[in-house]
């Protein structure tokens, strides 16, 4: 997925600011982006997420960024993600800033073979702390969970980093799907919660939701 630095390209041929259709086919809409190092896996997750595929071979870093949609359902209301896919190359990073403050949720990505893409997480919450809006959504995902064999991030540094920021935390895998959809559907209902609580509906914790819900890598090598 490319695109020119500096220009939104149009994910799925549709503007993104492009008024509601008379029906329109969900209830309410969220922004997400996904942040982190370049080759943590991004464009991957997106991927997985929309169409069920991996996109394996020659990694080509995203330029600028770029949106893909995709409605998913969460207690009976439809939810339209429009999901930003942003490049990680510093070189990019004052493009990608402009798109922070219309975010309502953050799904920042680590690799957890890569120990300089978790070592930079505290700069990307930095980051967001100081372009997102105060009330954004952030989820923290350690990616590429399939490559046990090449892990040099433990899952439990992983939780104590998000645990000391309080946020959700999980580990995925863009590869064989671990939690990709969990991620967005977390997201989902922590939007429909906001816009609106029903009287005798129950308040909505996402990080208890991601805890009871997510799966772990069935082979763990500890380092
Ligand atoms: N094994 C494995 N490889 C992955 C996974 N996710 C991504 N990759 C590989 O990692 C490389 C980088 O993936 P991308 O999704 O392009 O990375 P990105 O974060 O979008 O990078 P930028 O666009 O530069 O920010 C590619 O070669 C992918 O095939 C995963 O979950 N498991
Ligand atoms: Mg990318």
């Amino acid at each position: 997925m490319t695109g020119t630095p500096g220009a939104a390209t149009t994910g799925d041929g549709e503007a993104p600011e492009r008024s509601p259709p008379c029906s329109p086919n969900y209830d309410l809409t969220g922004k997400v982006m996904l942040l982190g190092d370049s080759g943590v896996g991004k464009t991957c997750f997106l991927i997985q997420f929309k169409d069920g595929a991996f996109l394996s071979g020659t990694f080509i870093a995203t330029v600028g960024i770029d949106f893909r949609n995709k409605v998913v359902t969460v207690d009976g209301a439809r939810v339209k993600l429009q999901i930003w896919d942003t490049a990680g190359q510093e070189r990019f990073r004052s493009v990608t800033h402009a798109y922070y403050r219309d975010a309502q949720a953050l799904l920042l990505l680590y690799d957890i073979t890569n120990k300089s893409s978790f070592d930079n997480i505290r700069a990307w919450l930095t980051e967001i702390h100081e372009y997102a809006q105060r009330d954004v959504v952030v989820m923290l995902l350690g990616n590429k969970a399939d490559v046990s064999s090449e892990r040099v991030i433990r899952s439990e540094d992983g939780e104590t980093l998000a645990r000391e920021y309080g946020v959700p935390f999980m580990e995925t895998s863009a590869k064989t799907g671990m939690n990709v959809e969990l991620a967005f559907l977390a997201i989902a209902k922590e939007l429909k919660y906001r816009a609106g609580r029903q009287p005798d509906e129950p308040s909505f914790q996402i990080r208890d939701y991601v805890e009871s819900q997510k799966k772990r890598p069935s082979c763990c090598s500890f380092v």
